[in-house]
């Protein structure tokens, strides 16, 4: 498979560093970023080739990812459209509705819509993704084969639904980085050092989520089997509650998944 990355910035290269980490042949890819100060870094710590714009030549390939900010996608689609035959085109863009990406390149109609996220440089991502009807079982193998390469899949049947993996898996590291900043800082207002209470809150995020993800035993009781009666947890769960956590995650999606249609609907308005 050979693939062209439009746009080489964060997500695009936690996806290339995935593909890599697979044993993928980086010589297969190629990156086409305006932004040249990223030209030497992606040469030298991916082995991938670089150029600062597509051309016929350059799009020769079978899947095309188009890795810019959702406000970029319309000027490069039409920047894409004359240049393109029969290649797969993954999309990345929040928000950003298939109908809209197919408009602005032409009426192309082999598009498929996804959500990555950017654990994908350690295989740990997982993606939503949903396909228009005329990507053929085959390109529907390849994305799935480039995106597995990232971590895990979720195929997607209504395209609606990828804003709510948006909310929830695509902005959802910065959640967890966040509760671990949080959590680390507590730990030094109690009197550990930072490198301590990072260790510690580290390890405490990775061991349970390592836990619960290759665990049988409900959520719940995984978290009923730390809180023992009349104990510590209790005191602190409570104070959670208190401050309603699951009203504030709940409010933080919403808000994450409003914007993700706010994205579509303000940027697919334009022709
Ligand atoms: N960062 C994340 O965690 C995730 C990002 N995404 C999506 O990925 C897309 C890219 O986001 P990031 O990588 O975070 O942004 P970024 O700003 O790191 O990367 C965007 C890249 O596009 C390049 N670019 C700008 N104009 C271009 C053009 N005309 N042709 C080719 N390249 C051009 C920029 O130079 C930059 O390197 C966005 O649409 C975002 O919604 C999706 C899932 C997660
Ligand atoms: O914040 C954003 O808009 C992008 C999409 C999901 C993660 N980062």
């Amino acid at each position: 498979m050979r693939i062209a990355f439009i746009g080489g910035g964060n997500m695009a290269q936690a996806l290339m560093i995935g593909l890599q980490q697979r044993g993928f042949s980086m010589q297969h890819i190629t990156v086409v970023d305006p932004d040249t100060t990223k030209h030497t870094t992606l040469q030298t710590a991916l082995g991938v080739t670089t150029a600062d714009s597509a051309t016929e030549a350059l799009l020769a390939v079978d899947v095309i990812v188009i890795a810019v900010k959702p406000q970029q996608l319309q000027q490069v689609a039409q920047t894409l459209a004359p240049l393109l035959n029969a290649q797969l085109v993954v999309s990345v863009a929040a928000g950003i509705r298939t109908a809209d990406l197919s408009r602005w390149l032409g009426g192309y109609p082999t598009i498929i819509r996804t959500m990555p996220n950017t654990p994908a440089q350690i295989q740990s991502g997982i993606t939503g993704a949903f396909a228009l009807p005329a990507v053929s079982a085959a390109q529907r193998t390849q994305a799935d084969d480039l995106l597995q390469a990232a971590g895990e899949v979720v195929w997607l049947d209504d395209e609606v639904q990828l804003d709510a993996v948006t909310a929830i898996s695509g902005s959802g590291p910065a959640y967890v980085f966040l509760m671990i900043e949080a959590l680390s800082a507590a730990g030094v207002a109690l009197g550990l050092s930072e490198a301590q209470s990072l260790q510690l809150s580290l390890a405490t995020f990775k061991g349970a989520s390592l836990l619960a993800a290759g665990s049988q035993t409900p959520i719940a009781t995984l978290r009923e089997q730390v809180t023992s009666k009349g104990g510590t947890t209790e005191q602190g769960l409570l104070s959670m509650r208190q401050h309603d956590i699951h009203g504030m995650m709940q409010h933080a999606a919403e808000q994450a998944a409003r914007r993700a249609k706010e994205l579509g609907d303000q940027l697919g308005a334009q022709a």
